[in-house]
């Protein structure tokens, strides 16, 4: 391992460097981390113990190279001419404005970076149609904005035309464009890029990505996660007084996991008292003996109080799929199993004849508007700070990331190829299983 060269690894579209950093210039540079594998055959860094690397691959993606983040001693662009912008995109996520500091004043202090744009509401910040106007960010602007929950910004859905959104960078002579997003972001993010490419300028693209659900390929926890389980812990716990106040009490908490149940299920372990985690990696049948309705009736008889909490993205197994909802970017609109959770236990309970009182809670919108605790706060700032290395010594098209204790730049096909999700053989979901005490399957095969 460490009689690797740079030049073994397929590093994408890594610019050229013709700068030399004022401040970095003599930072020791080490571009591999130890803790990731190269397969010879392929020439790809790989971390060995991946589960996701194999789906990453079989999916068709790009080989997957990762670069230890952090700052170069050569820098692609002259500080003093360059022109950066920064946009937010997709759902809120706690911390979204720390990043936003975190990019400005790591740009600003850093590299002297004097020409700092914010892009309003998103992509359509980019379309002149849309009529909003760039925001020019300073430390003075930004200085408190991470007392706030939300973006400074706005941000929006919607696809938008890729030609007008690179007219727009070109327009606007920016040379780095900073996208916090998730998912659907990062994919805009690298076909703007390709039409960079195809126009051949010089304007670099770097992602930041953003997700309270923590599905990113290869990032072992985005920014807001924390947060947000540490607050949906908070409901949970009053959910539990609540169902602990009536005979035969249910509390149910929604928490929001369009296709991970990560928050779920960290909320849980977080609050012990939760007797079931319901999560889209782990399908189950209502009803049947082995179903959740039998479970949670052997569970209300057993100790009069039970406490359920499910990810807006689990038992859709459930629901025809008939008439398939999707929102303005294209995903899928799941229906919604905490009110037909709620429904469905009323009407069990009812049948069985057994008096129950049934509570549901869902805080969705206000666990992701919230700001972001200190353990969040540290990280978003060293991933915008990571970012502003990578985009200045002319990186383009990569993510910024955190993978078994490293920063990392990683290209954007690679964390967009699929979705992390619960491995439900593994320690995270056994943890579950062994603090709930829920049954292994609630599923009658
Ligand atoms: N393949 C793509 N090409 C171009 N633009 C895209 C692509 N996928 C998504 N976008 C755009 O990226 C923006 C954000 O996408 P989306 O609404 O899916 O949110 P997201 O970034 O995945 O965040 P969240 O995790 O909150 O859903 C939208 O404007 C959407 O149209
Ligand atoms: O209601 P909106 O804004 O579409 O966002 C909901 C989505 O955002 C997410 O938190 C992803 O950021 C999903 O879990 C959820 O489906």
């Amino acid at each position: 391992m460490n009689d690797l060269k740079q030049e073994d690894f397929e590093v994408k579209k890594l610019g050229k460097a013709t700068l030399v950093s004022p401040i970095y210039k003599n930072y020791a540079e080490e571009e591999i981390s130890n803790e990731l594998f190269i397969d010879e055959s392929r020439k790809i860094v790989y971390d060995a113990s991946l589960s996701s690397y194999k789906n990453t691959l079989e999916s068709g993606a790009e080989p997957i190279s990762f670069l230890k983040a952090g700052p170069r001693k050569d820098i692609y662009f002259d500080p003093s001419k360059t022109k950066a912008a920064i946009v937010t995109c997709g759902g809120l996520c706690p911390g979204i404005n720390n990043v936003i500091r975190g990019l400005v004043n790591g740009l600003y202090y850093r590299y002297k970076v004097r020409n700092i744009w914010g892009i309003q509401y998103g992509y359509q910040g980019l379309i002149p149609e849309y009529g909003h106007e760039m925001k020019k960010l300073t430390p003075e602007v930004v200085k408190d904005i991470h007392l706030f929950g939300g973006t400074i910004l706005g941000s929006s859905r919607g696809r938008q035309d890729i030609s007008a959104m690179v007219d727009a960078l070109e327009r606007e002579n920016i040379n780095i464009l900073f996208t916090i997003g998730g998912d659907g972001t990062l994919s805009g993010n690298h076909v703007i890029n390709e039409e960079i490419e195809r126009r051949g300028l010089k304007i670099v693209t770097a992602g930041i990505p953003k997700t309270i659900d923590n599905d990113v390929n290869f990032m072992t926890k985005t920014f807001g996660f924390d947060t947000a389980f540490t607050t949906a812990a908070a409901v949970v716990r009053d959910a539990h007084n609540e169902a602990t106040g009536a005979y035969n009490g249910v509390a149910i908490v929604k928490l929001m996991g369009r296709d991970s149940g990560f928050i779920a299920a960290n909320a849980a372990l977080a609050m012990p008292d939760v007797n079931f985690v319901l999560v889209p990696e782990n399908e189950f049948d209502l009803h049947g003996e082995k179903g959740f309705l039998a479970a949670l009736k052997e569970r209300v008889l057993d100790r009069h109080h039970a406490l359920v909490v499910v990810a807006e993205g689990a038992g859709q197994n459930l629901f025809d799929h008939e008439d398939v909802k999707k929102d303005k970017s294209g995903n899928i609109k799941h229906k919604d199993i905490g009110v037909h959770l709620k429904d469905e236990i009323n009407k069990f309970f009812k049948s069985e004849d057994i008096e129950a009182t049934v509570k549901y809670i869902d805080p969705s919108y206000i666990i992701r508007s919230e700001v972001a605790i200190p353990a969040d706060s540290v990280f978003c700032n060293d991933l915008a700070l990571n970012a502003v290395h990578g985009a200045m010594a002319g990186l383009t098209d990569f993510v910024v990331g955190r993978w078994h204790n490293q920063f990392t730049y990683l290209p954007i096909p690679a964390a967009t190829a699929s979705r992390k999700k619960i491995d439900v053989n593994g320690p995270l979901w056994w943890a579950v299983l062994e603090t709930t005490g829920q049954p292994l399957k609630m599923k009658d095969e």
